[in-house]
């Protein structure tokens, strides 16, 4: 069974010298669009924040909780190791030059059964600090936008305190939330969890999730006296989250912060820092507590995230920071996009019942039947799903749809012509057919000493039967497949005047009649 030590931080959004940041789409579909997970609900659990504060290393404590409730699953045992196990998992070190670039996601994710039986997949998403001395503003923004748009639960890791700037850092996404907002589509993300490090009050608000909320509260409170602009900036963050929690972590003792040697042990960590991690991981990532993320009020599957990596990376690869509007119109485009997969993947599954590759041939008129019945109902999908960017905006992308699965109708009607025996015989047939009676021919004049056209009756039955060696050789090795293609058309015709209409379409053989219709 996969453990912590075989798996490792794949690095999906690659930081590059200029400034720039690519997707790293390989790694991505591997871990996305495997079948295993493709059609899961996602949790993304991120933690974001300034750099050198501890962010991989509390990583890693989920790692733990996860593999053993997951993978091994033991519910409610003792999670955290033993003393003296060096904690592996996202890298982490200690030192004052940063560590963590790009975002990554765990190389394994984890599958887990909420308590109303759905199957629901966890990612966990390390992040670049920020504010260390090698990235500009448009580096730390795009990092901490994209990790929040992307996550479901948002762990904001601050040192010692929530202030003031922690809070501006949030701008951008109440900008974004309040045009978000204005789409009527709910409020645009999750769960902000603020989680203070190194707290040093307890007396004023107790470690833990309680003292967290009180503290949280009163910073995020709007007074009377307050800057018309600090109001705002609260207000429209409560707005744009779900769920606002703090979590007040007490400092987890001298080794841990100044030990060049320490590796992780829990005997060099505090036992009020441990109680504290022991209440925190499972507050978060215990099957209970599990939050998938939604956008506009609908669980994000393991594939649409990659949809909505590849919308938002178009729109932060240029050399400034896009802006609210433009983010909010990628979200649109890519939920559109999600919708359009989901629609297509209504109209496959319903004709793969029909004319899947395994089926048998089906009459034509019934396989256009088909088709739009399973076209009816995956536009019907596409439809009912709510999506962002207005109604003008989901219309295109039904057309291109509506487009897109015509184009797969002429596949699935190519393939199911392909399995008609008769057509494939035809030629064949009307070959066989064209010999026999020639030669019939031949035999009667010769009886009626007609020598000349007997003569040019055997001529006619030995053409047509090396007519029929040529097209079987061309149709079995794929030599000389143009004359073959002739022959198809020449004996297609013959079929067409002596075959009546009614028994062609019945039989699949109408050549010139079974149109595309839409
Ligand atoms: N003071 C303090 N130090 C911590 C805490 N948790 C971890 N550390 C130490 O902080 C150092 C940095 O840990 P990392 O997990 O690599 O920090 P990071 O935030 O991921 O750093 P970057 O990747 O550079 O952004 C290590 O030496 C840890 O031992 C904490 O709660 N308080
Ligand atoms: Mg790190």
């Amino acid at each position: 069974m996969a453990d912590i030590k075989s798996g490792r931080g794949i690095q999906v959004l690659i930081p590059s010298t200029d400034h720039t940041f690519t997707l790293n789409e390989e790694a991505l579909e591997k871990l996305l669009l495997n079948d295993e997970v493709k059609d899961l609900p996602v949790v993304v659990i991120s933690v974001a924040g300034a750099f050198r504060k501890g962010k991989s290393f509390l990583l890693s404590f989920f790692l733990r909780y996860l593999y053993q409730t997951y993978n091994l699953k033991v519910a409610g045992g003792e999670w955290m190791g033993s003393p003296d196990e060096p904690l592996q998992g996202f890298s982490w070190r200690g030192g004052s030059e940063r560590h963590t670039t790009g975002l990554l996601l765990w190389s394994h994710p984890f599958i887990a059964t909420l308590e109303n039986g759905d199957k629901v997949v966890i990612y966990l998403m390390d992040t670049q600090g920020t504010f260390d001395s090698e990235s500009t503003v448009k580096d730390n923004a795009t990092v901490f936008a994209l990790s929040t748009m992307l996550s479901s639960v948002q762990i904001y890791n601050v040192s010692q305190q929530i202030e003031e700037d922690d809070l501006q850092h949030l701008q951008l996404f109440t900008d974004y939330g309040r045009l978000a907002l204005e789409s009527n589509t709910g409020k645009p993300f999750q769960r902000l969890q603020f989680l203070v490090r190194d707290w040093s009050y307890p007396y004023d608000h107790p470690y833990g999730a309680e003292g967290g909320q009180r503290l949280l509260e009163k910073q995020l409170s709007i007074r009377e006296n307050q800057h018309p602009e600090l109001q705002s900036l609260r207000r429209h963050i409560i707005s744009c989250f779900e769920e606002l929690r703090c979590f007040l972590m007490p400092h987890p003792g001298i080794k841990v912060a100044t030990d060049p040697s320490f590796k992780g042990k829990l005997s060099d960590i505090s036992d009020e820092f441990k109680q504290c991690l022991k209440e925190f991981v499972p507050m978060l990532t215990a099957p209970e507590n599990l939050i998938v993320k939604k956008i506009a009020g609908h669980s994000v599957k393991a594939r649409d995230l990659l949809i909505y990596m590849k919308s938002y990376m178009n729109v932060f690869s240029g050399s400034t920071l896009p802006e609210p509007k433009t983010i909010l119109e990628a979200t649109a485009e890519a939920n559109n996009l999600s919708a359009v997969a989901e629609a297509k993947d209504v109209y496959e599954t319903l004709m793969e019942e029909v004319a899947g590759g395994a089926k048998p041939y089906v009459q034509p008129a019934l396989l256009q039947q088909e088709h739009r019945r399973a076209r009816d109902k995956a536009l019907h999908a596409f439809n009912s799903k709510k999506k962002m960017g207005g109604d003008e905006f989901s219309a295109s992308h039904s057309q291109k749809l509506i487009k897109e699965l015509d184009e797969q109708f002429e596949q699935y009607r190519l393939r199911n012509d392909d399995k008609n025996v008769l057509r494939r015989l035809g030629t064949a047939l009307v070959l066989a057919a064209g010999a026999l009676a020639a030669w019939l021919l031949a035999a009667v004049c010769g009886l009626l000493d007609l020598a000349a056209l007997s003569l040019l009756a055997s001529l006619g039955a030995y053409a047509a039967v090396a007519a029929l060696l040529l097209w079987g050789y061309s149709r079995i090795t794929g030599n000389f497949g143009e004359w073959a293609l002739i022959l198809d058309e020449k004996t297609a015709m013959i079929m067409n005047m002596v075959i009546p209409a009614p028994l062609q379409a019945a039989t699949g053989l109408s050549y010139s009649t079974d149109k595309k219709e839409t």
